[in-house]
């Protein structure tokens, strides 16, 4: 199920991305009295450095899947490990941006993008110096002592990719993390996520329900069953880096791997319907 070892961020990266290892991993949550099975048996390896995204019909385990890698959730059976070691709770090299931006509109924007490091633990003076270079690397010195609620959504979006990626992760956990923005605004914040990522080096699982966003960022497009979730396909992408958000539309590649991705999500989605697991 898995690819061979790609490192496909720069040579120059800050950090170098962690090799996550799922194991037979199961997880489900009671329903009143029922069990209802959410990921069933999932194994797969992200290479280091390498951004997986990951696809699938609504309802078949994707978060569930974020949360077990990520550690705020354990797996009923199986493991997950980082670097071989085994992820039992939160860690600051394990950085997770959940579905909406989660921002505290009661924080300004610096205070936002530090937050991660202060539950870290790290001090003050330490958090300055890298929170000022992560504004700057989103374009917004500026705003850094605006509120929340004055900044675009495009803004938003970029405070909190800055609080991700200030915590310089060697793993990075995304749920549909462009999923609010209009198609311009997604664009210009897929692109800009995709050279930030190459400057930094960190591995991605990257969770969306948008085929040309999963295959534009992806190395390997990996397609859940309905749920119970598990693997049904591990697609290497093989498109030349840097990639152009205009290549969905005139790349043939790109568009053979839209065709068999849609193709194949048809099948598990009437499945779905089929089984009556679809929510
Ligand atoms: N905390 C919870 N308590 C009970 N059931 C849950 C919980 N979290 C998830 N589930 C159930 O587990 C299954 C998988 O949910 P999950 O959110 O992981 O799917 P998903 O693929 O991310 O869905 P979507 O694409 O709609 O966001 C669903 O049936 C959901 O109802």
């Amino acid at each position: 199920m898995t690819s061979p070892a790609t490192v496909t961020a720069s040579p120059d990266a800050l950090t170098s991305g962690a090799q996550i290892d799922l194991t037979n991993i199961h997880h489900g949550f009671f329903h009143r009295d029922t069990f209802v099975r959410a990921v069933w048996d999932l194994s797969l390896t992200i290479n280091s450095g390498e951004i997986v995204s990951v696809v699938g019909p609504s309802g078949c385990g994707k978060t569930t899947l974020l949360g077990m890698i990520s550690g705020l959730l354990k797996p009923r059976r199986g493991s997950v490990t980082v670097d071989g070691i085994e992820v039992t709770g939160p860690r600051r090299d394990i950085a997770y941006m959940q579905a909406r931006d989660a921002l505290m509109p009661w924080r300004s924007v610096r205070q936002n993008v530090e937050l991660g490091l202060q539950v870290h633990g790290v001090r003050a003076k330490a958090r300055k110096p890298k929170v000022d270079e992560w504004l700057e690397r989103v374009g917004l010195s500026r705003f850094a002592d605006s509120r929340i609620t004055q900044l675009s959504q495009g803004m938003r979006q970029r405070v909190a990719i800055a609080r991700t990626l200030v915590q310089e992760p060697r793993c990075i956990l995304m749920d549909e993390p462009f999923a609010a923005l209009d198609a311009q605004t997604r664009a210009l914040q897929q692109q800009e996520f995709l050279k930030l990522w190459s400057e930094q080096g960190a591995s991605v699982v990257f969770v969306t329900h948008d085929l040309p966003e999963a295959i534009l960022l992806g190395d390997r497009v990996v397609l859940m069953s309905h749920r119970p979730g598990q693997i049904v396909q591990d697609m290497p992408i093989e498109l030349d880096r840097p990639r152009k958000s205009e290549m969905q539309y005139g790349d043939e590649r790109f568009l053979q791997y839209r065709r068999e991705l849609t193709s194949q999500l048809r099948v598990e989605v009437d499945k779905a319907r089929e089984a009556g697991v679809a929510p």
